[in-house]
């Protein structure tokens, strides 16, 4: 059996990073452009006029090179600067429908949500990092969005 020295040569290796944060939020499924009888017919209970709340927990993937001196794909750390900037700051105890503009006229849906933080997340990330948003509206609706 050979053991590998850890020398790699001039081999790349690519790697996965993911950092979990949850977060918590209320919203109400209601499209500006149904009407009202189309709204509660499409979103049900979810179209509920005063809302109702998650405790979400969101994924953020990049994918890169394992950097040969640092050992790393990026520092997790400042991921983590990324997430509260991206993620807590603006949604976290907060009603996405009316403290986030971005939902002024986009239905709150966790697709759109996850596109949301995908757009924002690209932003704040260096290039060609960020590889896929994940998100766990409950423990059994999941999205996952990965810019396309
Ligand atoms: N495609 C989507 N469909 C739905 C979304 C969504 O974001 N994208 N969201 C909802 C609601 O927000 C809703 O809160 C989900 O509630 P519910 O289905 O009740 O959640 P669970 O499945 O976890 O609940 P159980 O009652 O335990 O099955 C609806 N649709
Ligand atoms: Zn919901």
């Amino acid at each position: 059996m050979s053991v590998s020295s850890g020398d790699h040569g001039a081999a790349e290796r690519i790697g996965y990073i993911t950092r979990v944060q949850s977060f918590s939020a209320c919203h109400r499924l209601h499209s500006i452009h149904l009407n009202e009888e189309e709204n509660k017919k499409v979103y049900g209970k979810c179209n509920n006029p005063n809302g109702h709340g998650h405790n979400y927990k969101v994924e953020v993937t990049v994918r890169g090179k394992i950097d040969h001196l640092t050992g790393m794909v990026m520092n997790l750390t400042d991921l983590k600067k990324c997430i509260e900037e991206v993620i807590m700051v603006p949604l976290d105890h907060k009603n996405l429908d009316r403290d986030v503009p971005y939902f002024a006229n986009v239905v709150s849906t966790t697709e759109n949500v996850a596109v949301y933080i995908w757009d924002n997340m690209m932003k704040a990330l260096p290039p060609n990092l960020l590889y896929e948003i994940k998100i766990y509206e409950t423990d059994k609706n999941v999205v996952i969005y990965r810019g396309e």
